[in-house]
């Protein structure tokens, strides 16, 4: 896979960098790195070079991406993730999203991105459940197989060391509401953005914070943007806000796992952790070429209540009239949104987890 390098001249995000080998084996530098990442930029780099089975399951993963696209369209619509016939199709977790039904960015206010989601509960056989799937997806099944059981491990691993930093009680931990036995929401998540010409312009994936806890992504070309803060030392979350922020590029890079914490952190945490707003978008006076890229979106287990956890560092939860919900229920409400045929009032907050935030200007 060939990674492509940032256009000139664009502001770069300046993002930590997480050895899965040093964090596994409990390195407390690497530690308290991972939650200065996890409070201020909300997004990391994790080195993977250390675990050498992996990058043949990342290789594969991208090869499935293109494979998946590749088929023609009215075989694609046979899988439409809306169509609602089962019960994971109605959750979103499995299926295909042609270019152009969610909010975006393009012109007419659509996206600019295909995507297929695959639902892990039927990837690593947690229940009984038989999904409907094209061909492609069954010859690649081993591969998704090594990259669940992958991304599991890192996941753990970050949960855990998260957990003892922020001192949680012990059985009461984020790796205990992610627990990689139980059938959680997740999806697997393929993506491929199309290409516009110079005169079109635009997101083509909406500035949004995912809906989940943490996200793995992969992708070897650049066009992800993050809304880092300039203040280097900011850490107070509920203090960010458009005006100290900039949209800087995230480097593609081999070897490595783009990880992001979704408003699911953010919650569990009170804010003390930071769900970052990204975007995919054509660089300025350049046209956007197509663009393929892969990520595992990790939810809590259904039943978890969504309110912050235990831990003697988290603020108090805002006295703001918030309703208790369900990890379920949430994700049911922002799907809603994303697929909401023109803006609703108080959209945005729900797509971006801020209150007052205006998503276009
Ligand atoms: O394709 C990308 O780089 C970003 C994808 C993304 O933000 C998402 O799937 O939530
Ligand atoms: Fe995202």
């Amino acid at each position: 896979m060939e990674f492509t390098p940032l256009p000139d001249g664009v502001p770069v995000a300046q993002l930590q960098t997480i050895d899965m080998c040093c964090l596994r084996d409990g390195a407390e530098a690497e530690v308290v790195r991972l939650v200065a990442a996890c409070r201020k930029d909300g997004f990391f780099y994790l080195d993977i070079r250390g675990m050498a089975d992996l990058a043949p399951v990342v290789e594969n993963m991208f090869r499935l991406d293109r494979k998946l696209f590749d088929l023609p369209d009215d075989e694609k619509m046979k899988y439409d993730i809306d169509s609602n016939v089962d019960a994971l199709s109605r959750m979103k977790l499995n299926g295909y999203k042609p270019v152009g039904r969610n909010f975006g960015g393009i012109q007419g206010m659509r996206d600019g991105f295909e995507s297929y989601a695959i639902p892990n509960k039927g990837v690593a056989g947690l229940e009984n459940i038989d999904f409907r799937r094209p061909a492609v997806v069954n010859e690649f099944m081993p591969t998704l197989q090594q990259f669940s059981n992958a991304v599991a491990e890192a996941a753990r691993v970050i949960f855990t060391s998260l957990s003892r930093a922020l001192r949680l009680p012990p059985g009461r931990g984020f790796e205990d509401v992610h627990r990689a036995s139980e059938p959680k929401p997740d999806i697997i998540r393929l993506l491929k953005y199309h290409a516009q010409p110079l005169d079109e312009r635009g997101a083509l994936h909406t500035p949004h914070t995912d809906l989940g806890s943490l996200t793995f992504l992969f992708a070897s070309q650049a066009g992800l943007q993050v809304l880092q803060s300039s203040a280097s030392s900011e850490l107070d979350n509920s203090k960010k806000d458009r005006q100290n922020n900039d949209w800087r590029w995230v480097e593609p890079r081999a070897g490595h796992i783009v990880v992001n914490l979704g408003d699911g952190m953010a919650v569990l945490s009170n804010g003390y952790l930071h769900s970052c707003l990204h975007l995919v978008a054509p660089p300025s006076g350049r046209a956007m070429p197509e663009r393929y890229s892969f990520a595992y979106l990790m939810r809590a287990e259904d039943a978890t209540v969504m309110t912050g956890m235990d831990s003697p560092l988290f603020p108090p939860a805002a006295a703001v009239d918030r309703e208790l919900y369900t990890s379920g229920e949430w994700i049911q409400r922002k799907f809603g949104m994303l697929r909401g045929n023109f803006k609703k009032p108080n959209q945005d907050a729900v797509l971006t987890g801020r209150p007052g935030f205006r998503v276009e200007a």
